[in-house]
């Protein structure tokens, strides 16, 4: 039987990064992962990457819109071939960043645990057994698939996995799921030239946004075609039609869709990892339980990334990979709590990042702030570059002066809320973001006249 200091399962952001790091510090190191097409993980091949590519890609088109179908579909097709052939260099350059002799092992197969320190791994040639004195758990999410009759072996029926290798461009493309992956897809291939439905069953569009945002936020999308129902249960598909009830007026109605993509959310990947044999924990949604320094209820075991709960995004598996290679070789000083602010970017058109509370939050703490807007228009770069649509708030404690959230929504905004965590994390006033010299003409030179507009 092989022996390792570390083996990490599942070749995630985290679970990669910190291979090399301790590879090149001398431990012993393997990375079992179960399948090729997934070396890099799913950032790389099936989540981030591939979809900014073609919502990139998409936006290119978008100026085609009074194209004729076939040619709407052949710029399709040859934007997936190329988004294919840049997602298979990643995914090689990924294996052979990682897999270097003398510092990591890659192993093809399916771990689970035989017992605390022992790994089982079946491959294609049958099985083989790994022990190491730290293990780490890395295998990510998978969707949630919604109980819905007629969606099994449906071929119009798809996740973020499936549609993102289909070559056929779908006229009419039905949403289930109005969260960050349904809007991202709508965006995109509206962009493409889809006639785009999003269904959710809940009653309010982007319930943890601030009702303003989530507004414009609407309609920018439905500019773009989409349409979005709300309080709508997806009751059954038959062949390529969506049965929808709409459960506030008792109504039912049918969608022809040439694709279904379920966006139901995404939950701890933990399937036939055999944990109980290790006397690791998991709770209610299947998520691995771990403490703020990432240890499992037993704890030479780690879980990092997606599967130990909590928000899905690559950032958090990095900084994931932070916690734990302190844990292992350094001062025992970085933790979860030690994290920061935690921003997102919706990469929709324009993209919406958050941070920190909303306005809503900030009231239901009964907290003394002030609201600072600013229009998108407002922003010279947004004028020349073309994209005026959107627009930024950020809420300042009005005692402390510092910045307790913000929503952009503008071209760009992925970058410029960077700056804003920053901002928050150092515990800075806002003045250092008003007064600061940005490049002219920039986005983020928004926040040199953001400040100035007090509603
Ligand atoms: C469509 C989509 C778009 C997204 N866009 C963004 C974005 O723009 N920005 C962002 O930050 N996040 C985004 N996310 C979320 C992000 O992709 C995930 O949070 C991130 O990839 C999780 O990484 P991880 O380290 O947890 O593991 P993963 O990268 O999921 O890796 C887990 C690996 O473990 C392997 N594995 C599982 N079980 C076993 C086993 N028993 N044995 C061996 N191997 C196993 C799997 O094959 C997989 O390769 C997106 C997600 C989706 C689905
Ligand atoms: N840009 C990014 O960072 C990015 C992009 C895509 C995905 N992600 C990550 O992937 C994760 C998964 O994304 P997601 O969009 O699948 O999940 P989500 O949790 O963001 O949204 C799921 C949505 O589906 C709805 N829903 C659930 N069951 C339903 C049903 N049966 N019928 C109708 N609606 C239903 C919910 O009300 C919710 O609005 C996210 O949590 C996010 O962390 C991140």
């Amino acid at each position: 039987m092989k022996q390792y200091d570390v083996v990490i399962i599942g070749f995630g952001k985290g679970g990669k990064t910190l291979a090399s790091f301790l590879g090149k510090r001398g431990k012993k190191i393997a990375v079992v992962e179960k399948s090729k097409k997934m070396y890099g993980g799913t950032c790389i091949n099936v989540a981030c990457i591939p979809t900014k590519y073609l919502i990139h890609e998409a936006k290119k088109l978008q100026s085609r819109k009074n194209q004729e179908w076939g040619e709407k579909a052949k710029a399709y097709a040859s934007v997936m071939a190329r988004k294919k052939e840049f997602i298979d260099k990643l995914r090689l350059g990924s294996f052979k960043k990682v897999n270097q002799p003398e510092v990591v092992e890659v192993i093809d197969g399916f771990a689970s645990f035989v017992d605390e320190h022992t790994l089982s791994v079946e491959q294609e040639n049958g099985m083989i057994q790994l022990k190491a004195e730290t293990i780490i758990i890395n295998t990510g999410a998978t969707p949630v698939l919604p109980d819905i009759a007629g969606i099994k072996n449906n071929p119009v029926v798809y996740t973020s996995d499936t549609l993102l290798n289909e070559e056929r461009l779908p006229k009419t493309l039905s949403i289930i799921g109005g969260g960050y992956i349904s809007l991202e897809f709508a965006s995109m291939y509206a962009d493409f030239g889809s006639k785009v439905c999003i269904f959710d069953r809940g009653d309010t569009f982007l319930p943890k946004e601030d009702e303003n945002v989530a507004k414009v936020v609407r309609e920018a999308l439905e500019k773009k075609g989409i349409e979005i129902y709300l309080q709508a249960q997806s009751k059954k598909v038959e062949g390529d039609q969506l049965v929808i009830e709409f459960t506030n007026e008792n109504s039912e109605k049918i969608f022809q869709s040439d694709a279904i993509l379920l966006a139901t959310g995404r939950k701890p990947y933990t399937e036939g990892l055999q944990l109980d044999k290790a006397g690791v924990k998991t709770g209610e949604r299947q998520e691995i339980v771990v403490n703020h320094q990432l240890r499992t209820s037993t704890p030479h075991v780690f879980a990092i990334g997606d599967v130990k709960g909590g928000p899905q995004f690559t950032y958090v598996s990095l900084d994931d990979y932070r916690i734990v290679a302190d844990q292992l070789t350094g001062g025992k000083e970085y933790d979860k709590e030690k994290r920061g602010h935690l921003p997102y970017s919706v990469f929709i058109d324009p993209p919406l990042s958050r941070i920190g509370l909303t306005e809503k939050e900030a009231k239901e703490k009964s907290l003394n702030f002030d609201l600072f807007t600013l229009a998108a228009a407002d922003i010279p770069r947004a004028k020349l570059i073309g994209e005026t649509e959107g627009m930024l708030q950020v809420i300042v404690e009005k005692d402390s002066d510092k910045i307790l959230g913000a929503a952009l929504f503008c071209a760009e905004s992925y970058e410029i809320i960077n700056l804003i965590k920053y901002n928050m994390d150092t515990k800075d006033t806002y003045y250092t973001l008003k007064n600061q010299i940005y490049t002219h003409p920039s986005m983020s030179e928004s926040l040199n006249y953001l400040f100035d507009e007090l509603v």
